[in-house]
């Protein structure tokens, strides 16, 4: 592998294209000069250029080759956690993959927390309405949720104890209300089975808007970006 100083691989297919153009280009080129007007110069670059455009190639397939494949899925009732994985998603270039329930949570606020305390109380596992169709080509997970009483919502437990997570890389996000993290990671942690966790990202739900940067710098922290 050719690395940089700053550890990234340098070589570039695009560049290398580049060298293969430059190369017949300039055998045209000869055919109507004279090979002495163009020098020893130009055929060394073109060689050099030739030879960067073959470990170019070589690395693009390469690089497609190790790609992780990404599934950012979320639950949301009010759309702040759905934003936010929209961000991740883009900047991951995942799948996105909306959890919903058979049974649709009450519209109004109020009778919602009350629902969903009764949920928490009875350790309630509510029907999906659907499952990832392949959840094993996927190496990394990440799982988006919005703290409702101080935990995730009983539907994120359905959906992580309906896949074998083993080995794969599961990484946790969550907007809340002001109470913050509260047993959210350490809940979802103990439903993770033997997954890889990562660590998670939480914001509040009023600032999802402004928490592309944030998100940004968490993706390079946890080495994902
Ligand atoms: C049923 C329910 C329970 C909630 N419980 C909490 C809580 O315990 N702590 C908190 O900070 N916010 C709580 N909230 C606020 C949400 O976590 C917050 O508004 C979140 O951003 C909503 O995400 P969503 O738009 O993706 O549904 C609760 C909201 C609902 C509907």
């Amino acid at each position: 592998m050719t690395i940089s100083k700053k550890g990234k691989d340098i070589r570039n297919p695009y560049i290398g294209a580049l060298g293969i153009m430059f190369y017949f280009c300039r055998c045209k080129e000869m055919n109507r000069r004279t090979k002495k007007v163009l020098g020893m110069k130009t055929k060394f670059l073109g060689v050099f250029l030739m030879m960067w455009a073959m470990i170019g190639l070589e690395a693009g397939a390469q690089h497609t080759a190790n790609a992780k494949k990404v599934l950012v899925a979320y639950f949301s009732w009010s759309g702040n956690t759905r934003n936010l994985a929209h961000q991740i998603q883009e900047l991951t270039g995942g799948d996105l993959f909306e959890i919903e329930t058979v049974k649709a949570y009450p519209e109004k606020y109020r009778s919602c927390t009350e629902y969903a305390k009764k949920e928490k109380e009875a350790d309630a596992r509510p029907a999906l309405k659907s499952k990832v169709k392949d959840m094993d080509a996927y190496d990394v997970v990440y799982v988006g949720f919005p703290n409702w009483w101080g935990t995730a919502p009983m539907a994120i437990w359905s959906f992580l104890e309906g896949y074998d997570l083993t080995g794969k890389t599961v990484i946790p996000f969550c907007t809340h209300g002001g109470g913050g993290e509260q047993k959210c990671f350490s809940d979802f942690a103990r439903h993770a089975g033997k997954a890889d966790l990562k660590k998670g990202f939480i914001c509040h739900g009023g600032t999802v808007g402004d928490a592309r940067p944030k998100v940004e710098r968490w993706l390079e922290e946890i080495g994902m970006k």
